[in-house]
């Protein structure tokens, strides 16, 4: 096959994986070793917007597949969090520990702002505020940097909390409670977000298993355990979905909650960060005939989202916060409609999430940056 063919067999692939999907941009910067990709799910609501990702993916294939279904999930975050904005979501191909420089980040702010206010973005797995403190030097479309660079800070402080409140809206439900207190926790992911929702449930008076394939953030969590008090047990990363614990709480990558680990997982509920947690569809339906309870992930987890969309309309911690509290509710209110409805409470979410997406699509249009909006504070 010549290279004519080849090209155009891989973009009818890309297409076909599309599905819905607006654009996907192929990023390729040689001087600096930028390989990126970024996917615009939907912008009926608004500009798109979502984190960027730095992984050692295993070849592109895996980085697209991982971009398109983080753009979608987006979408429907956007609406979970009843912002004015899109789904996207960008990634990097290589090894954050290794591979990252300055250089690198500041060719993906020149990317990311070839695309003229349709995508907005800031940190997700593998990135940091320092890697977009560099973005930022060539593109206003940057969000979650810190105040002092005109920023609204560190966006997994409200993601970490946004976790706290709904793990008591889902113990409230599994135990009757929502006490954070004498229960034990098996948390997969010591990042920026995991780390901080071990310190809560520790300074709460819960006791946890950990795991983390960096031994270091292991530590942490050790040290956060003398400070606080409670029971810091570290295991193996394969270990952790059989833990004697009362809730799993994902924190890293995705597709965690597949038939392997659900064969073996003795949890009453899963709650935690981590973005597209169900390997399939199919498994939210796998996990509720355990009976176990299931946060959908872009309903907990839409804490940083809400900082990072306030930041747009000018950054206000307390707003953030009161935003952020009613992911307590949201979560009961999902949780009570899929048991009235004997459905998934995944199909719960996303049957409020696309309700949301249409009645607003009414009243919006297809979004253009030649039309300034009105979130289009930076330009
Ligand atoms: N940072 C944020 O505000 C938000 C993050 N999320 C999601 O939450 C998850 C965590 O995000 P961050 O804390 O920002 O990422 P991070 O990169 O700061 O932390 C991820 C941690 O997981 C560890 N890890 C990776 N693979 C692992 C494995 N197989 N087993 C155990 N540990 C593993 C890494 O070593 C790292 O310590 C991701 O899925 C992300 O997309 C979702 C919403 C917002
Ligand atoms: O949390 C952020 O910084 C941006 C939002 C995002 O990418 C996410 O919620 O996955």
């Amino acid at each position: 096959m010549n290279a004519v063919n080849q090209t155009v067999q891989m973009n009818e692939m890309i297409l076909e994986n599309m599905q819905e999907h607006e654009q996907v941009i192929f990023c390729n910067d040689p001087s600096t070793g930028l390989k990126a990709i970024i996917a615009i799910h939907n912008t009926a609501l608004g500009p798109a917007l979502g984190g960027c990702r730095m992984q050692p993916y295993r070849g592109m294939a895996d980085a697209l597949q991982d971009a398109l279904r983080l753009s979608k999930g987006m979408t429907y975050k956007c609406a979970a969090a009843d912002v004015d904005f899109g789904g996207g979501k960008a990634v990097i191909i290589g090894d954050p520990l290794k591979d990252k420089t300055p250089h690198m980040f500041r060719a993906f702010g020149r990317f990311v702002d070839s695309l003229n206010g349709r995508f907005y973005t800031g940190t997700d797995m593998g990135t940091n505020m320092e890697d977009f403190i560099h973005a930022s030097r060539e593109t206003s479309c940057i969000t979650g940097i810190p105040e002092a660079y005109g920023g609204g800070g560190d966006s997994s402080v409200p993601t970490a909390l946004g976790v706290i409140y709904g793990l008591q809206a889902t113990n409230k439900v599994t135990f009757g409670t929502d006490e954070l207190a004498g229960r034990t926790y098996a948390i997969q992911g010591l990042g920026k977000v995991g780390l901080k929702v071990a310190e809560q449930l520790l300074i709460r008076g819960a006791d946890l298993y950990v795991t983390d394939i960096n031994d270091e953030a292991v530590e942490k969590v050790k040290e956060l355990a003398r400070n606080h008090g409670g029971m810091v047990k570290s295991v193996d990363s394969k270990e952790i979905y059989a833990a004697e614990a009362d809730v799993f709480v994902p924190c890293a990558g995705g597709g965690v909650i597949n038939d392997e680990t659900l064969s073996v997982m003795k949890v009453k509920a899963i709650a935690g960060s981590a973005n597209n947690q169900l390997l399939h569809d199919r498994h939210g339906e796998k996990v509720k005939e355990k009976g176990i309870l299931y946060a959908p992930d872009y309903m907990i987890n839409c804490g940083g989202l809400i900082q990072v969309a306030d930041e747009l309309y000018g950054a206000n911690k307390e707003r953030v916060l009161t935003k952020t509290k009613t992911i307590y509710h949201s979560l009961l209110e999902v949780y009570r409609q899929a048991e009235l409805d004997n459905m998934t409470t995944a199909e719960a979410a996303d049957r409020l999430c696309e309700k949301r997406i249409e009645d607003r699509k009414r009243l919006n249009h297809f979004f253009s940056h030649s039309k300034p909006p009105k979130w289009d504070v930076r330009n």
